[in-house]
């Protein structure tokens, strides 16, 4: 088999490039990044000289690279290429947009014209809105999204869905919950935290603090794409979630408790504009008929995480050095110290 990944530098695709070459290591892989600020090749150095890995540099947006690539032959395309920070879509919708909708678009017709036999998606619990106290996100939950971010995700989908209706081309959406794990970039909550919480530096806790996010280890996120991939029905989109509700507060007091660190270095901060209450995802359907069950509970996933940054510093010091610190203080600078 010879799958075309995208955004295999960033987060969860580079722990799904690994993976796959770790269960499937006679499959090619072709890796594609346009290596923005959130992608990384060091991710990937364990596997970089893998006989059947090779990286290309290209934006999916790029309808003549795009091309070159698929007319190599392509079977499966699994799509992780996109802007993935909330407050960043906030700042800048418009390369949301772009990357998220156009770029999923440029590989639509480029799968259709290559005739792929599977061209995954993935995608996000955030396009179904927020929840309130009860209930959970199901595959028939009507998407709302509320952030440009969640509202550019809900686009590529929806044109996911329409190259399957209108082209027959064969397709499955996943909507997955809050991943987390090693390679995170530290932007997002948990190695954000780690990573302040190390250097003694206040801790911004959006609003309250009682928003829920339900937390899913990458690798069980990818084991769910491997199914799907195999045994995904065509046309069907696929919730994985870890069951794993928490509030933020929780999961930064989680992490000071796990460091050492006081409480008092919890800071509340003005809350996230359009900020979702809670997600929660019922993964039912991705059990019952594909039989996938997520290995990591969120006692062994936050500690082997926690680790895994306390193992690596090196890798987010030389991020946080760079293009990130912009974004931070662009972020956090007026709003730390702003306590509720
Ligand atoms: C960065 C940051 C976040 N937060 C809050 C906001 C959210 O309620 C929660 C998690 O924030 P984030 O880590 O930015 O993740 P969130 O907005 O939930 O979105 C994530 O999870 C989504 C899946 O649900 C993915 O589609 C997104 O790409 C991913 O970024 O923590 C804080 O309170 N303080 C912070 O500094």
């Amino acid at each position: 088999m010879k799958l075309l990944v995208t955004g295999g530098a960033g987060f969860i695709g580079s722990n799904f490039v690994i993976y796959m070459l770790q269960q499937h290591p006679e499959y090619k892989i072709i890796n594609v990044d346009a290596l923005t600020y959130a992608g990384n090749l060091e991710n990937l150095k364990s596997i970089e000289n893998h006989p059947n890995y090779t990286f290309a540099k290209a934006d999916i947006t790029d309808v003549q690279a795009m091309d070159a690539l698929f007319s190599q032959g392509v079977d499966v395309v699994v799509n992780f290429a996109a802007e993935s920070h909330v407050d960043r879509s906030i700042l800048e919708p418009d390369v949301f947009v772009k990357t998220n909708v156009l770029g999923t678009q440029v590989l639509l017709d480029a799968a259709k014209k290559y005739n792929v036999t599977k061209f995954v998606q993935v995608s996000t619990d955030e396009v179904y809105g927020t929840l309130g106290a009860t209930g959970l996100f199901t595959e028939e939950t009507p998407l709302t999204p509320n952030s440009p971010y969640s509202a550019s995700k809900a686009g590529g989908d929806l044109l996911v869905r329409a190259y399957h209706e209108t082209f027959g081309l064969p397709v499955n959406i996943t909507r997955c919950s809050n991943n987390y794990g090693p390679y995170q970039f530290p932007e997002k909550l948990i190695p954000l935290m780690i990573s302040r919480a190390l250097a003694d530096q206040a801790l911004p806790v959006y609003g309250d603090g009682m928003n829920i996010r339900d937390w899913l280890y990458v690798e069980d996120h990818c084991s769910a794409i491997d199914l799907v991939i195999h045994e995904g029905v065509n046309g069907e989109v696929y919730n994985i979630g870890g069951n794993n509700e928490r509030t933020n507060v929780h999961i930064v007091k989680t992490v000071l408790q796990e460091l050492g660190k006081p409480d008092s270095l919890i800071t509340y901060v003005q809350d996230r504009p359009g900020h979702d209450r809670r997600y929660g995802i019922d993964p039912t359907k991705i059990t019952r008929e594909l039989g996938w069950k997520p290995k990591h509970t969120f006692e062994t996933g936050i500690k082997e995480t926690i680790q895994w940054y306390l193992d690596n510093q090196e890798w987010w010091t030389r991020i946080q050095s760079g293009e990130y610190q912009k974004y931070a203080e662009l972020q956090y600078g007026s709003r730390l110290g702003d306590s509720l």
